[in-house]
């Protein structure tokens, strides 16, 4: 069993990593001081296979618990989504103490963060991420949010939870393209901010995609650990937690461009490191190999690194303008300098950008 603690003053937490960990979670919450009735949010998917046992012991423990089901799909992390779940904890009377339950992954973590952080202007908030992505990325560091018609996760908070606790069995059931797509965050860790885990990672790709336990184990924890060094020293992105975004700027405009329907989040993500190192290596920032480099990884990790031809190149360079980190209409890229190494670039411009998406 890991335990890290992600430190930040009387809002610090702990990850607990541990195989199984959904059977005792009940002895986690005692220490809180938690309401009687709770909100456990899922989705159908991810409570057929966990929630009647996670129901049943969250009772046996003297929990009400009221579950909110959410259909499954990134188009669910909407607003209309957190009013139902809203209405839901009102007409069940939830109070300032009853805590919210993610069950689930990112998307999930994400929603019923964002409705933990508004309800009666915040309750506390659990997260019990099932995938791989979620375990690695979303379920630490409080960021939550919805998707709006304008953009992605624009509309959101940062509120981070009292506990996360992960199981890393749940990770058996999950369909190898979501495996591939936490991947990339993982990839992504190694790329901002740690070239030992990069080529651990390099050496060890076929053990993770084969799911071997010792392996899993190693990735979430180091993971995590990095993240949590960030967030610690950045919470609500003022300037080196933007490292996290690395990927992110064009991966969320092509999320955005094909509707949320095309990619997985974390292949998105690929696509767009791949084409920030192809940027970064065209304006002379990182070797032409390291570019290379990361693109191989990415590849044996089955991950996409190439936009699709037909993909509307003007398009994704007007939605990149959405992005949170442009300020007074300059585009920021979190760009690679190495492995292990990235700067935060303001005002790229429009010629560089569209250069690395031409190939
Ligand atoms: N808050 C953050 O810091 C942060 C970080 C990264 C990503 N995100 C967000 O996370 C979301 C993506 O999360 P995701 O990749 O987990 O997608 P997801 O939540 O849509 O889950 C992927 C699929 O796996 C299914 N699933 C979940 N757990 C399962 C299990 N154990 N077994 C079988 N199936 C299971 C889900 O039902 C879903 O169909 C995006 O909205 C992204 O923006 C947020
Ligand atoms: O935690 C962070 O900070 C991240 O940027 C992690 C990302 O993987 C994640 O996808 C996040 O939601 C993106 O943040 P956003 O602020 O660009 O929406
Ligand atoms: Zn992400």
């Amino acid at each position: 069993m890991s335990e890290i603690t992600v430190g930040l003053g009387d809002r610090s937490y702990n990850i607990f990593i541990r195989p199984g960990c959904l059977n005792s979670l009940c002895d986690g919450l005692k220490k809180f001081n938690f309401s009687r009735r709770l909100l456990l949010v899922s989705n159908p998917t991810v409570y057929g296979l966990y929630g009647g046992a996670l129901f049943k012991s969250l009772v046996g423990a003297g929990f009400e618990v009221v579950v909110g089901e959410v259909p499954d799909g990134e188009e669910h992390k909407s607003l209309f989504q957190a009013e139902r779940l809203y209405d839901l904890a009102f007409s069940r009377e939830l109070d300032r103490r009853s805590p919210v339950l993610a069950l689930g992954g990112g998307v999930i973590g994400d929603l019923a963060g964002f409705v933990a952080a508004t309800y009666l202007r915040g309750v506390p908030f659990v997260q019990i991420p099932t995938t791989l992505l979620a375990q690695v990325d979303s379920s630490v560091g409080g960021k939550v949010a919805v998707n709006h018609p304008a953009g992605k996760n624009i509309i959101g908070a940062f509120y981070q939870p009292v506990a996360v606790f992960t199981d890393l069995n749940t990770l058996l059931t999950l369909d190898p393209r979501e495996i591939r797509s936490g991947l990339a965050e993982v990839i992504k860790y190694g790329v901002i901010a740690d070239d030992g885990f990069f080529t651990w990672l390099e050496d060890n790709i076929e053990r993770v995609l084969g799911l071997e336990a010792g392996a899993m184990e190693y990735v979430v924890e180091k993971s995590c650990r990095i993240k949590a060094l960030v967030v610690q020293s950045d919470e609500t992105e003022q300037g080196l937690r933007a490292i996290l975004n690395f990927g992110h700027t064009i991966g969320h405009a092509v999320e955005a461009l094909t509707e949320y329907k095309t990619y997985r989040h974390g292949e998105a993500v690929s696509l767009g490191m791949a084409l920030a190192a192809e940027l970064a290596a065209n304006i002379g920032m990182l070797e032409q190999s390291t570019a290379e480099r990361i693109e191989k990884l990415l590849v044996r990790a089955g991950l996409p690194v190439k936009l699709p031809l037909n993909m509307d190149r003007e398009r994704i360079i007007d939605l990149l303008r959405r992005d949170k980190k442009v300020i007074s209409g300059a585009l920021t890229f979190v760009l690679p300098t190495g492995i292990g190494r990235v700067e935060i670039v303001r005002d790229v411009s429009g010629k560089d950008i569209a250069g690395a998406l031409k190939g």
